[in-house]
């Protein structure tokens, strides 16, 4: 579904990714490695966030970088800050922002059926800035979700949250039919993943099964 052919990103003087070649059929990809290791700049190229400089990706047979608008479509994007992701007042309003356009009965039913399967009813009308961090990152989640994308990329989904909500989120993602490449610095949540990559300096230098791929981060970090 996704692939990446010999792609290469420049930032200035600095080679992000080297010359990447991946084909990811699975559903679960989780990817590691160290600050700067090109993991971020790697999944932004699924929804042409980052343009590379040499090379190809693909997700479902579209050139990310030729057609950015309908990879867009096909590609959600949770970040690591919520606050960033919630656009609207109200946690209805925001989630009926990702729906804008469709008759209002549709953004209606589908704005229920979200509030209900995120256990975000209770706080439909609460002020979005009230919620807890664990409950933003969920209804940034669920905002993304709603345009029911082919791919969820999560770029470091639990950094802002404690234990309980990093746990919440992790059961979330496990449920999810989506196929979803998750970049985290906690390789607990990629326990039960189909495939692991670890970057280091812009390449792949682990492509692995879960504990395989996480001893090998351990051994890198060390
Ligand atoms: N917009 C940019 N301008 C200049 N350099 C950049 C830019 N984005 C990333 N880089 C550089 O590219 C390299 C890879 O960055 P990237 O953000 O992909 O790493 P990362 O593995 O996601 O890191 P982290 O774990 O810290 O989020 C780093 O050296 C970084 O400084």
């Amino acid at each position: 579904m996704i692939s990446f052919e010999n792609v290469s990103v420049r930032h200035g003087d600095r080679l992000a990714l080297a010359g990447i070649d991946l084909a990811l059929p699975e559903r679960r990809i989780g990817i590691l490695g160290a600050n700067g290791s090109g993991k971020s700049t790697l999944v932004r190229c699924l929804n042409a966030l980052t343009v590379p400089d040499t090379g190809r990706v693909r997700v479902a047979g579209i050139d990310v970088a030729r057609h950015p608008a309908r990879a867009r479509r096909l590609v959600g994007f949770l970040f690591p800050d919520a606050d960033a992701q919630i656009i609207m007042p109200t946690v209805r309003e925001d989630l009926a922002f990702s729906l804008r356009g469709l008759p209002r009965a549709e953004v209606d039913r589908r704005v229920d059926a979200a509030l209900d399967r995120w256990g975000l009813a209770g706080h439909a009308d609460h002020p979005c800035h009230l919620l807890s961090g664990g409950q933003k990152q969920v209804l940034a989640l669920a905002a993304v979700l709603l345009v029911e994308p082919a791919v969820l990329v999560a770029d470091e989904p639990t950094t802002l949250l404690d234990l309980r909500n990093t746990r919440r989120l992790g059961a979330a993602l496990a449920e999810l039919d989506q196929q979803q490449v998750v970049v985290t610095h906690h390789p607990e949540l990629l326990a039960d993943f189909d495939r692991v990559l670890v970057l280091d300096a812009g390449r792949v230098a682990c492509d692995d099964a879960p504990a395989a791929a996480i001893a090998f981060h351990d051994r890198l970090m060390r």
